[in-house]
C-alpha cells in the first residue's frame, strides 16, 4: 500500500497473508488473501501464475506484522487452489482475477481471524459510505514489503473515468477502479489478492479483489480490482461443491 496508514491488531479480520515456501529457501509474502468461510480463502488467480502447488503456500491468518511470522507462528495448509476458470496466466488485465482456496483444516474464528461477507450481485452498484485497501505490499512503486499491515481509504471512480485512464487496456464490467486522481495512495506489488472492503451500515463487504495497475500510486492511474459482485454466485457455487 502506497500512501497509507499502519493497521491495529483485529481491525482487518479477514486480512491473510500468502507466503511461499520453496525448498531450500527462506519464505517470503507473496499475496493477501481474504476470509470467507472458516476453510476458504479468496485471493487473485495471478498470485498462483508462477508457483501454482498447493504444497508451496502457506496462509497465516489473525497476524498485523511480518515480523510475527516464526518458526512457532501457526499458520494452514492449503488443501486445494481452484482459480476461476476463465482466467488466462500472466494475464490479470484480461479480468477473472479471482481464485479460492481451501484450507486443510478449518480455521477457529478469534476476534483477529473472522470472514468477510460477499456482496450481492443485485449490489453491483450499490454506492458505500467508504472503502479501504489492506495489504502488507509494496509501500513505493519501486519499493518493499510492509512489516505492519497498511491501510488506505480509496474511493472507487467510474468504469467510465477508469478506462479513459486506460486507453491501451479494456476496463470490463467485472472490473471495479479506485484511486485519487493526483494519485499517491494506493495498493501495490504483494497487495495483490488482498481486499479492497467497504462499509454500508456497519457492515463490511468485499467490494473487490487487489489485482493490477501501471505502477503504484501515480496520477491518472488508478487501482483496477476485480469487481467481487460478479463472482458471488461463482463462489458460493464453488465452495458449496466441496
Ligand atoms: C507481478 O506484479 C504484480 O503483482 C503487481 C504489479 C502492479 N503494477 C506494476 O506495474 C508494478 C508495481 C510495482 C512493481 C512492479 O514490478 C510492477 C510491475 C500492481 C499495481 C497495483 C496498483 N497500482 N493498484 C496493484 C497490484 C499490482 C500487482
Amino acid at each position: 500500500i502506497v500512501g497509507g496508514t499502519d493497521s491495529s491488531i483485529g481491525e482487518w479480520p479477514w486480512q491473510v497473508s500468502l507466503h511461499i515456501k520453496r525448498t531450500g529457501r527462506v519464505q517470503k509474502h507473496a499475496c493477501g488473501g481474504s476470509i470467507i468461510a472458516n476453510k476458504w480463502i479468496v485471493t487473485a488467480a495471478h498470485c498462483f501464475d508462477v508457483f501454482s502447488k498447493p504444497e508451496n503456500w502457506l496462509v497465516y491468518a489473525g497476524i498485523l506484522m511480518q515480523s510475527e511470522i516464526n518458526a512457532f507462528a501457526p499458520y494452514h495448509k492449503v488443501k486445494k487452489i481452484i482459480l476461476h476458470p476463465s482466467y488466462t496466466k500472466h494475464d490479470a488485465e484480461m479480468g477473472y482475477d479471482v481464485a479460492l482456496f481451501e484450507l486443510e483444516t478449518p480455521m477457529n474464528y478469534t476476534d483477529r481471524q473472522l470472514p468477510i461477507c460477499l456482496p450481492a450481485k443485485a449490489d453491483a452498484n450499490k454506492i458505500y459510505s467508504s472503502c479501504w485497501v489492506t495489504g502488507w505490499g509494496y509501500t513505493e512503486e519501486s519499493g518493499y514489503i510492509s512489516n505492519i499491515l497498511q491501510k488506505a481509504e480509496i474511493p472507487r471512480i467510474s468504469n467510465k473515468e477508469c478506462q479513459s485512464n486506460y486507453n491501451e487496456r479494456r476496463i470490463s464490467d467485472l472490473m471495479t477502479c479506485a484511486g485519487y486522481k493526483a494519485g499517491g495512495v494506493d495498493s501495490c506489488k504483494g497487495d495483490s489478492g488482498g481486499p479492497f472492503a467497504c462499509k454500508s451500515e456497519d457492515v463490511w463487504y468485499l467490494v473487490g479483489i487487489t489485482s493490477w495497475g501501471e505502477g503504484c500510486a501515480r496520477q491518472e492511474q488508478p487501482g483496477v480490482y476485480t469487481k467481487v459482485s460478479e463472482f458471488t454466485d461463482w463462489i458460493l457455487q464453488t465452495i458449496q461443491q466441496c
